[in-house]
């Protein structure tokens, strides 16, 4: 028997699936309402998006065109029914919601709010990530060698009232990090920060997708922070316009345009 048809026709296969194992996200034709009946509004179109290891990728578009709502759906914080949506090499669509926990455990999320118990020092809110993957005997530690990374170890007692927004914020990116997710989701992270401060954690956010092979996925209407980007996509009314490198994003943009779309519309 002459193998050369068999083997022609595996290495294309081969070669796809070493593309798609170097992918943290891929998702294609993903559609997406909320409500039923008369009240349902499809809010996501035919949604095509690969993000490959190691990049750190900036999404932004018009208030309300659905950043919010893809964002969380990758974090399988909510449940996609239609497409395809594969994350850390598992298909979401069809899972239950157990199952959903599951693939959550291996996600980092950083918010606008930094949402950190105030009754519990810093330490304490990064310790409540570990104990979740039941590794309570090294919490402490843990928790205090990701705070030293992220340069607050002497704040590490501190409760977040004795904290500055963005020491807060890096307490939070702390517990999204300490249990070394590859897939890290931020919506607005430098919301609430000043231009330093949030310039700060985006480069510590850079480092992290550069020199730990992380994948971040990260929700802005900063352009201040635009230039860490890999990649810039941009989502309008539901759908996801072409790809745009960051070179040509500048280019093709004129910073008060720029700040007219983000901020106004
Ligand atoms: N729980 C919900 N129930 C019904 N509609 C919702 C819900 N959450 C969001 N929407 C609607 O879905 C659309 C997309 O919202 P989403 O929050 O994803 O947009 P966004 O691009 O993140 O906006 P922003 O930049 O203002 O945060 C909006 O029209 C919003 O009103």
């Amino acid at each position: 028997m002459d193998p050369a048809p068999s083997s022609q026709s595996a290495a294309p296969e081969a070669a796809t699936a070493s593309a798609e194992a170097d992918l943290a996200v891929r998702v294609r034709g993903l559609n997406y309402a909320f409500g039923r009946g008369d009240l349902r509004k499809q809010v996501l179109f035919d949604i095509g998006l690969d993000l490959p290891k190691g990049q750190i990728v900036i999404m932004t578009g018009p208030s309300g065109s659905g950043k919010t709502t893809l964002l969380t759906l990758i974090g399988a914080l909510r449940r996609a029914s239609d497409g395809s949506l594969q994350v850390l090499g598992r298909e979401l669509v069809g899972l239950n919601d157990r199952q959903l926990v599951a693939v959550r455990r291996n996600i980092g999320f950083i918010f606008q709010s930094h949402n950190l118990f105030e009754s519990l020092t810093a330490a304490q809110n990064v310790e409540m990530a570990v104990e979740l993957t039941g590794r309570f005997q090294s919490k402490r530690q843990q928790a205090l060698d990701i705070l030293t990374q992220l340069g607050l170890k002497d704040r590490a007692d501190y409760k977040p009232e004795a904290l500055s927004g963005g020491q807060k914020q890096r307490v939070a990116i702390a517990r999204a990090l300490v249990n070394q997710p590859q897939l890290i989701l931020a919506d607005e992270p430098t919301a609430a920060l000043d231009k330093k401060s949030g310039r700060d954690v985006v480069m510590l956010m850079q480092r992290l997708a550069q020199e730990e092979n992380r994948t971040i996925l990260m929700v802005t209407h900063d352009n201040r922070i635009l230039d860490v980007a890999d990649r810039i996509i941009n989502l309008v009314d539901g759908t996801l316009e072409a790809d745009d490198n960051l070179e040509h994003f500048i280019a093709s943009h004129d910073p008060k345009a720029l700040d007219r779309r983000m901020f106004i519309l």
